[in-house]
């Protein structure tokens, strides 16, 4: 089977990788000369910058997969582990009135009122129990949660918690997005503490482990309770150690190659770049839906219109170096909850999380689904630089110059799951297979925004061709 995989991101570089394992082959195409799409680790000054991701979680779907996946690429060595009891897994911080504030972590932070929060967060139990539920098959994540647990964690702690994952607004993104469980416990139990309850009770069916996600890497990161991880020399090595890979497997990676059109033709694939055009057996786009969009116009414009309908936001990132250790607290960082009205959507504090030597490094992220309002069309790198300078110096007290930086635009970076999107990818799913269209969409804009998401979105898309 021949197939093309658009993109050489982490989905598109998975998805070769996958299919290459399976003795398939694979062409990769990519627009631009670089490998690893949002991934991007830059090292200056001998220390290493993210401008995208900067850790992946242990947990959830996707974790187990994508340290099976570094096992198989023999990255085990190369894993920076953050455990459970570290502060930058403990500690996470929200800026409301003009102050930073820990979130409660332990049960008797739960049960005492601190600020910015009038009463304790366990309360939010007996607003859950008294309300009555609503009907609905979506709604915001904002709505949601300040109808069954209180305005103040709605605007505190989801809005932060949504900048904080997409750089976008609690009011219009999707309650499915984070909360589809406890969603699924007011549409089928009358309140979440009831559904939970009722679920705990009833035993739950062990979830089967996706096959060939087991690993020994994993294993270790159960026994020593890790919780996030990095990569020494950066996240950016996930990728091109992949790239090496697909090259040794006999699959290609053409940079610098734009797709310009897809269309189907008797069951096969007709894929055209500027200087070339491709026949394939299947095709995996791992593009952002709004690119695959124009691709798909031609032939099939009801699915491109559902896609250009998948919005995405801009994020402004400056990465900060100081000398010396300059952080009067130790944590992940902290997140500013759009009730703030700020440009600035939260800093990262990267030399907490990763040793960096006498040196504090931040990550400061602005803009997101508020980018023009407060930064304008194309702000330049000077005036991004001293916002994020003057944050770093109004909110942690910082007043001395960094030694070194990093200003970069990430241009709709993140895609936004609004309200309807679970039923909007739904239709296109389903559009994709009553047409038997060989094509499998993956990526950021459709099942998860995380790494592992999107690793495990290209490993599910391989094994179903298999199944076909
Ligand atoms: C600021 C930021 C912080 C993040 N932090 C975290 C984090 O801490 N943890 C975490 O798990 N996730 C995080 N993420 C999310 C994570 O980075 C993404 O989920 C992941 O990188 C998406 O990878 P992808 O391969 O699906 O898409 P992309 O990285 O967008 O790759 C798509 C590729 O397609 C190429 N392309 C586009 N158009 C064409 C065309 N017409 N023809 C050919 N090629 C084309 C692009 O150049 C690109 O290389 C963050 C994202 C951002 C932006
Ligand atoms: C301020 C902007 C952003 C920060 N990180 C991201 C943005 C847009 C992007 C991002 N962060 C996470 C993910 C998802 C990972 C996954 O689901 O596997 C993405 C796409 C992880 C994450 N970061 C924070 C939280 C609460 C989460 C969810 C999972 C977890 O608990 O680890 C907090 C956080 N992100 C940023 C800051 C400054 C911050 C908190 C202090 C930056």
């Amino acid at each position: 089977m021949m197939n093309v995989v658009l993109g050489a991101g982490i989905s598109g570089l998975s998805a070769a990788h996958y299919l290459l394992k399976t003795a398939q082959k694979a062409v990769v195409i990519e627009s631009s000369g670089n490998l690893g799409g949002w991934i991007r680790s830059v090292r200056k000054s001998n220390i290493v910058f993210e401008q995208g991701p900067h850790t992946v979680r242990v947990a959830g779907d996707g974790g187990p997969n994508t340290l099976a996946l570094l096992e198989d690429l023999g990255l085990e060595d190369r894993v920076s582990a953050i455990k459970s009891d570290h502060p930058a897994v403990k500690n996470r911080m929200i800026y409301v009135n003009k102050h930073l504030h820990m979130l409660p972590t332990s049960i008797m932070s739960l049960l005492t009122t601190s600020p910015p929060f009038s009463k304790p967060i366990v309360s939010a139990i007996f607003q859950d129990l008294k309300t009555p539920p609503k009907v609905c098959e979506d709604e915001s994540i904002h709505e949601f949660v300040e109808r069954r647990l209180g305005k103040e964690i709605a605007d505190y702690l989801i809005t932060a918690m949504i900048r904080g994952i997409c750089a976008g607004d609690g009011k219009e993104i999707s309650v499915k997005f984070l909360m589809k469980s406890l969603h699924e416990a007011e549409q089928n139990h009358g309140s979440i503490v009831k559904g939970i309850v009722k679920n705990v009770l009833k035993k739950q069916p062990v979830k089967p482990r996706l096959p060939g996600t087991e690993s020994s890497l994993y294993n270790k990161a159960r026994n020593e309770k890790w919780s996030i991880w990095s990569l020494t020399g950066g996240l950016e090595v996930l990728p091109t150690t992949l790239a090496t890979f697909i090259h040794k497997l006999g699959g290609k990676i053409n940079l610098n190659e734009q797709c310009t059109e897809i269309k189907f033709d008797s069951g096969k694939a007709i894929v055209k770049t500027r200087s070339c055009t491709y026949e394939a057996d299947h095709v995996f786009s791992s593009l952002p839906a709004y690119k695959v969009a124009p691709l798909l116009q031609a032939q099939h414009p009801i699915v491109a219109r559902e896609l250009a309908s998948i919005p995405t936001v801009s994020v402004a990132v400056v990465n900060l170096q100081y000398e010396g250790k300059l952080l009067s607290q130790e944590a992940f960082g902290f997140l500013v909850p759009s009730t703030e009205n700020l440009a600035l959507l939260g800093i990262i504090f990267d030399s907490v999380c990763f040793p960096s030597g006498d040196n504090t490094v931040l990550t400061v992220m602005m803009g997101g689904r508020w980018f023009t309002d407060f930064l304008g069309a194309d702000p330049s790198p000077q005036k991004l630089l001293d916002m994020a300078v003057g944050y770093v110096r109004d909110i942690l007290k910082i007043s001395v110059q960094p030694q070194s930086h990093i200003v970069s635009v990430l241009r709709d970076c993140i895609p936004q799951y609004v309200v309807g999107h679970h039923g909007r990818v739904a239709r296109i799913k389903q559009y994709i297979n009553e047409n038997k269209l060989p094509l499998s969409l993956i990526g950021s804009s459709f099942d998860g925004v995380g790494v592992n998401d999107v690793i495990l979105c290209a490993r599910r898309a391989v094994n179903n061709i298999h199944l076909k």
